[in-house]
């Protein structure tokens, strides 16, 4: 719907080279940063963007679902993208600057359980400082989830608070009472947020790309503290945490993987969604195998809906699955699919 015209390709394709811009996607789980990526690719015209994607838990089912991406596009990085930070993610940056090929746009995925900050002071605080450069933070909201106690997510506050662009997503599921509403919260928690209203991710993208708005000098002070702390603890992997988010294990999610080379039989399965699945799954994705079918299902579950869409195999096929949510018990959970193979 959101197609760019003319005029508009051209402001993201001028973006001017003061290094690589780089624009990190976060939201908490399920709020739509694949979906808003896979917009940003369809509409990104001549525009050469790489993109890294964090994936919590350690089956890539992400990457799986951007759409037209030339696999050299493509880096990714597994685990909480802020626990591996000073390693995987600079690792990955470097991967891509060190590209043959021209790249114009960097464009990040983090996981939903992130806290950005640490994110932001590796590009404003190390070396990537002078190779790159930082343009906006995007954050997504799910407009029918988020609730004033933002899921009792200290990473889900803290995407907010260090958003530059605030997406207000999923506008489809809600009343437009509601939608100020959040938008009032918002404004409380971040007073002079940037905010736009999206459905499935749909924006021009000169709204979002090449718009140089986060405020690099309001973290100076943070560069600073980080740098210190270092010297003085260098041996401390995960001390950062402490300074900047208090964050315990990913706000108590987790993340459970599922695999097999045999198909489901669709009624289990279903049945296993509407009776069976356990109330603390937050969240589910996966690549999908059904028995009567010949096609490759995309499973999407995110709070109380699911939808299964199918596309082609181009793969042999197998299903692949990931639960997230908070006290999940994974001897459970892999029983009860166990008994929804055909
Ligand atoms: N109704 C509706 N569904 C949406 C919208 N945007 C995304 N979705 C659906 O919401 C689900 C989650 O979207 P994703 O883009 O995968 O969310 P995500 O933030 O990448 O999820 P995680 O990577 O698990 O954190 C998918 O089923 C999407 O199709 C929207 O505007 N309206």
């Amino acid at each position: 719907m959101t197609q760019l015209t003319a005029p508009n390709a051209n402001t993201i394709a001028d973006i001017p080279k003061r290094g690589m811009p780089v624009t990190i996607i976060t939201g908490f789980l399920g709020s739509g940063k694949t979906t808003l990526l896979n917009q940003i690719l369809k509409n990104k015209q001549d525009l050469k963007v790489a993109v890294l994607v964090n994936e919590f838990g350690d089956i890539n089912i992400d990457s799986q679902l951007l759409v037209s991406i030339d696999e050299d596009m493509l880096e990714l990085s597994n685990g909480c993208i802020c626990c591996t930070i000073n390693d995987g993610l600079v690792d990955a940056v470097y991967r891509v600057l060190e590209r043959e090929e021209r790249i114009d746009y960097l464009v990040i995925e983090t996981t939903g359980v992130a806290d950005p900050l640490p994110i932001i002071l590796t590009f404003l605080g190390t070396e990537l400082r002078d190779l790159t450069h930082l343009d906006s933070i995007l954050t997504l909201v799910d407009s029918e989830a988020f609730n004033h106690e933002h899921f009792l997510s200290e990473a889900a506050l803290k995407q907010i608070t260090y958003g530059d662009i605030v997406l207000l997503n999923k506008t489809d599921l809600v009343t437009q009472e509601k939608l100020e509403e959040l938008e009032a919260y918002i404004r409380e928690v971040k007073a002079g947020a940037k905010i736009l209203h999206t459905t499935y991710g749909q924006v021009p993208l000169p709204l979002i790309l090449g718009v140089d708005l986060t405020p690099k000098d309001e973290y100076s002070s943070l560069i600073k503290e980080k740098h210190e702390h270092h010297h003085d603890h260098n041996h401390e992997h995960h001390h950062h945490h402490r300074h900047h988010s208090h964050h315990l294990e990913n706000d108590g999610f987790i993340s459970i993987s599922f695999q097999s080379d045999r198909p489901f039989d669709v009624h289990k399965f279903e049945n296993f969604l509407n009776e069976e699945i356990p109330q603390d799954v937050f969240r589910a994705k996966g690549i999908l195998w059904f028995s009567d079918s010949n096609l490759r299902h995309i499973f999407q579950l995110s709070g109380p809906r699911y939808s299964l869409n199918g596309d082609e195999w181009l793969t042999p096929p197998k299903n692949q699955l990931v639960f997230i949510g908070r006290n999940l018990d994974v001897n459970k959970i892999t029983s009860l699919l166990n008994q929804c193979l055909a």
